[in-house]
């Protein structure tokens, strides 16, 4: 088997041969079908059986990812992975993702992350689940808002409702502002908006989205939704300000003719539940996993982070897949970090797809720990790591690849 670099040219194989290692065929409508007009066919690969028949895929996005601290870094988004059923469980995918995080390496990235099509997959390749997110439905007959015992501001402005088609720029300025605020949260290139590559509201996929509008006319958020046999559906919500938030939960929650409410991706710190008078009105169906993180330079992930708590901590950090191991002194003053080789007795010891879970601030070094994942060297090193790793804003990603 040989594992090959792709150009434009291949472009009609590599999606034939990635939609029969999922079982169908390109010309299925999906809402998502539209992906495949931004694959970047520079940055492919096709695994090839030595009869020359291509047998697997894999590809990155060059996008952007939003650190703590709202801090912008290029992070490869690793997609498109598949083997024919004929040729599984040797060794192919393995193949592949040494080739890729080498080609990832050669080109200086640091960090990658992939959406995983089954959880069971990409841990022994150095991926951790970094962030959550959440299905809310809620009755529209049970969706009154609470008086805000504190007073609580509410939006100014107004209301717009737009069809996807007449949008033109419109949603992708939005969203924009929102993933530079946002932890977690991916670019959406351009052409990915251009071309409807994904899912709604990217996709042409018949929308109805509400603008909203501040005082002065400026759009800052909207909703992208379809109301359909009493469920009004809302794909997303994207604003970088609660009340505009708010603001559009509400338009939807008053819509008539909805009798119920499904927001599919709703952030898992969000106070909705709290601005209720129900508590009790939405139904949580929560999604345990959504974006994987991979640090491939650690010591660069981990300066490249905002800090807000000064401390210092030694990890030892296995990496198995490469055959690596690294002893790392984080040393955070004032926001910033330093991280250099150490020999100092470890706090932690860990893998590095548990890093890449912790990094984002998605989930607590102690409860790793907890879980019997990371060895935590001393009686006190789980809470300073917590203290370390806190984050400011719970980190969620909308974007689907
Ligand atoms: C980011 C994305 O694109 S997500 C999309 C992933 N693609 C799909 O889900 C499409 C359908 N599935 C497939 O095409 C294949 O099953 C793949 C790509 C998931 C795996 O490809 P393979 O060539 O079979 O993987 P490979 O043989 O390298 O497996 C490596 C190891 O992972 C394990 N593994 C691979 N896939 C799975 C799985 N789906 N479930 C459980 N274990 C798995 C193998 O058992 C093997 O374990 P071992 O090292 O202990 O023996």
């Amino acid at each position: 088997m040989e594992i090959r670099d792709t150009t434009d040219e291949d472009f009609g194989v590599f999606v034939d041969t990635l939609y029969a290692a999922f079982g169908r065929f390109p010309e299925t409508p999906a809402e998502g079908g539209g992906i495949c007009a931004a694959y970047e066919m520079d940055r492919a690969l096709l695994a090839v059986a030595p009869d020359g028949r291509p047998i697997g895929t894999a590809a990155a996005y060059s996008f952007e990812l939003t650190l703590p601290g709202a801090i912008i870094v290029p992070a490869a988004g690793v997609t498109a992975v598949g083997v024919l059923p004929t040729h599984r469980r040797r060794g192919v995918l393995s193949a592949m993702m040494r080739r890729m995080l080498a080609r990832l390496d050669a080109r200086g990235e640091f960090l990658s992350v992939l959406l995983a099509s089954e959880a069971v997959i990409y841990r022994r390749f150095g991926y951790g689940p970094a962030t959550t997110t959440q299905r809310l439905t809620i009755p529209r007959h049970r969706a009154a808002f609470a008086v805000p015992r504190a007073g609580g501001a509410a939006a100014d402005g107004s209301i717009e409702l737009l069809r996807r088609a007449e949008c033109g720029d419109l949603p992708a300025e939005i969203y924009d502002r929102y993933r530079r605020a946002q932890p977690g949260a991916l670019s959406r290139p351009h052409h990915w908006w251009s071309r409807g590559a994904g899912q709604p509201p990217v996709s042409f996929a018949p929308r109805y989205l509400a603008v909203h509008r501040d005082a002065s006319g400026v759009a800052d958020g909207y909703a992208s939704y379809l109301l359909d046999s009493g469920t009004l559906t809302v794909d997303e919500v994207v604003a970088t300000d609660d009340t505009v938030f708010t603001a559009l939960a509400r338009f939807a929650l008053g819509h008539d003719l909805a009798t119920e409410v499904v927001f599919k991706h709703w952030p898992p710190d969000h106070p909705l539940r709290w601005q209720l008078a129900d508590v009790r009105a939405a139904q949580v169906q929560p999604d345990p996993d959504w974006l994987w993180v991979r640090l491939l330079d650690v010591p660069r992930a981990l300066t490249a982070r905002g800090w807000f708590a000064d401390g210092e901590l030694v990890l030892d950090v296995d990496d198995p897949f490469r055959g690596e191991r690294g002893r790392y002194l984080l040393t955070v003053r004032e926001g910033k970090a330093e991280c250099v080789p150490a020999d100092r007795a470890p706090d932690l010891t860990l893998d590095v797809s548990d890093l890449g879970s912790l990094y984002l601030g998605g989930v607590a070094p102690s409860t790793l720990v907890r879980a019997g994942h990371v060895r935590a060297h001393g009686p006190d090193a789980a809470s300073r790591a917590d203290a370390l790793f806190r984050v400011d804003r719970a980190p969620h990603c909308l974007h689907w690849f």
